[in-house]
Parts: structure tokens; C-alpha cells; sequence
């Protein structure tokens, strides 16, 4: 996913892609650091130096992870899970290790303390209540979605301004009108905004999100929104993902015409 964090007022910094390994910088625990035994080291100050890219391949293991653990394993080893959450096991290694957790020599992690260790860095540990405006198209998938309360993210409020669907259930929740975002946001404690309204409507619904006490805010419309500091932006773009993979379609492409003797310009450059 394509992240962008806003900030209201001074100069709003876009965040580039969590594809973006090296930033931040990352603060790598030193051997000094490792616990002898994998043992887990809730560091709040290593967690915030966890580049974006290691965040979100630290979520993907704790899906992997908690599959393992439902299937009865105990202790997997990093090329087990690295071929299972389909990174190579030298940079699975280093995302654990920014966790303080190196594994067991020839036993490998415990799923459990893995799983406890990874849920604490994502704060993960308490549920997050989301909210979801804008009922059309995206926001029914996203409010029907069954996969959400399982990780900890219960959809508890629905938003529109058609009037067609105020008090309608979507998923068995009730769209409540805009107006009322800022009061039924403080009163649920939601914590977490989707945005899935027209571009132009976002950031006054934004605004809205934030009045209503949200932290954070996952943007599907294709604008920049602009948000107080202590508020997450982040914005979802499918097509950037799809210019992502057409990137490496045709950087697959150049390299099997260089390896094939061709150059770019068509001109063959060895037989
Ligand atoms: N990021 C992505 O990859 C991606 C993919 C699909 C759609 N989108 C974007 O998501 C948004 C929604 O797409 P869609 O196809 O569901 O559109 P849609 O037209 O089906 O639904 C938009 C909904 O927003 C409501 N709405 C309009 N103004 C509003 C306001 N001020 N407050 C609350 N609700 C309001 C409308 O009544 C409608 O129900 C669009 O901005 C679209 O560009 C993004």
C-alpha cells in the first residue's frame, strides 16, 4: 500500500512507500542486544525505529504466524516462515531482529512469543474501533467485510450523506448521517477513520474524523488530505500499486532482452 501521512499546518510531509526499506533510519539492535533465548524485549523506542516496509512484512508474518498457531505449531524455524509469508529469510531475520528476537539456533522461534512480541509492536494488544464513511461501492465491500474484527479492528459506525441510506443496515450496522460523525465517533471511542468518500468530500470528512477524536486515518479517495499531527494519515491507491507491478514487469523485460544480448533500443549488442 502507497502511504501518505498529511499534516495540517507547516509543510504536510508525504511519506513515501512502505516499500521503502531504509527510511526512517533504521536503529538496528546490536548483538549486545540479542537475548540469548529469542526472549521477547518490548522496546517502545526500537518499535517507532521500524522502517514502514519491515511494518508491514511484520504484519503479514503475524497472519502467517497465527495460521501456524492455529494448526498446533509451536516453533518454526525462519526458513519456514520466510518461505511461508514469502520473504527471503535474510530480511525476515532482520525484521525479527528489530523486535529483539533472534530465534534459537537450530530450534528456531516459539510461535507464541513470536506472535506476542510482533501483536505488542503493532499495538495490536487492545481492539481498534473503525469507522467508515462513504457507503457506495468501496465502503459496502469494506463495511461487509467479515475479515476485520478478527484482527481487531471492529467496524462500529457507518457514514453517508445519501439520504437513501441513512438508517439502512450495511453488514448489520445502521449508516448514520454525516452530521453526526464528530459525536457518534466520541461516543463509540473509535480510533480509526476509512475514508471511501468522492475525492472532493474527503476532507471535510476528515475534519469531521478528526473533531470526533479519531488517531488515524486510512484515505481511499485520490487526494491529499491534510490532518492535525497527532493524527495517522495514511492513503490507499491501487492504481499506484498496479504502476508498481507494471514497474517490475518491464524491468523483468529490459533484463531478459539484456540477458538475451539485446539492448534496450533493440539494438543487438552480443550474439
Ligand atoms: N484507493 C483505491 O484503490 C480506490 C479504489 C476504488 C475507489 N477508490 C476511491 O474511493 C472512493 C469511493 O469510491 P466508490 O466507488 O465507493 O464511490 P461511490 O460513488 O460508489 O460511493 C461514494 C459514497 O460516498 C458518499 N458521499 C458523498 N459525499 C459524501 C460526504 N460528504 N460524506 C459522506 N459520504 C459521502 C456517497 O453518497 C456514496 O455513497 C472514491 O474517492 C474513489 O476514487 C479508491
Amino acid at each position: 500500500m502507497v502511504a501518505q501521512r498529511g499534516r495540517r499546518g507547516g509543510s504536510a510531509r508525504q511519506a513515501g512507500t512502505p516499500d521503502a526499506d531504509n527510511a526512517p533510519t533504521a536503529e538496528m539492535p546490536t548483538v549486545a542486544d540479542a537475548p540469548v533465548n529469542g526472549a521477547a524485549v518490548a522496546d517502545p523506542v526500537r518499535a517507532r525505529s521500524i522502517p514502514e516496509a519491515a511494518v508491514a512484512r511484520l504484519a503479514v508474518y503475524l497472519r502467517v504466524l497465527s495460521a501456524m498457531a492455529e494448526q498446533g505449531a509451536t516453533t518454526v524455524s525462519s526458513e519456514e516462515l520466510s518461505a511461508a509469508a514469502g520473504v527471503n529469510s535474510a530480511k525476515l531475520r532482520k525484521d525479527l531482529s528489530y523486535l529483539g528476537s533472534y530465534g534459537t539456533r537450530g530450534v528456531g522461534y516459539e510461535v507464541s512469543v513470536l506472535v506476542g512480541q510482533i501483536e505488542r509492536t503493532l499495538g495490536l494488544t487492545r481492539k481498534h474501533k473503525v469507522a467508515v464513511v462513504g457507503i457506495g461501492n468501496l465502503g459496502h465491500a469494506l463495511a461487509n467485510y467479515g475479515g476485520f474484527p478478527g484482527r481487531g479492528f471492529p467496524v462500529e459506525a457507518l457514514f453517508d450523506l445519501d439520504p437513501d441510506l441513512i438508517g439502512v443496515p450495511v453488514g448489520g450496522l445502521p449508516v448514520s448521517h454525516l452530521d453526526e460523525i464528530p459525536q457518534v465517533c466520541a461516543e463509540r471511542e473509535i480510533s480509526i477513520g476509512v475514508i471511501a468518500t468522492p475525492p472532493t468530500a474527503a476532507q471535510s470528512v476528515c475534519d469531521r474524523l478528526v473533531a470526533g477524536g479519531v488517531q488515524c486515518i486510512l484515505n481511499f479517495a485520490p487526494v491529499v488530505l491534510q490532518a492535525p499531527p497527532h493524527v495517522e494519515v495514511r492513503k490507499v491507491d491501487l492504481a499506484v500499486e498496479l504502476q508498481i507491478l507494471s514497474f517490475h514487469v518491464a524491468r523483468r523485460a529490459d533484463q531478459e532482452a539484456s540477458e538475451n544480448g539485446v539492448a534496450n533500443n533493440g539494438m543487438v549488442v552480443r550474439s
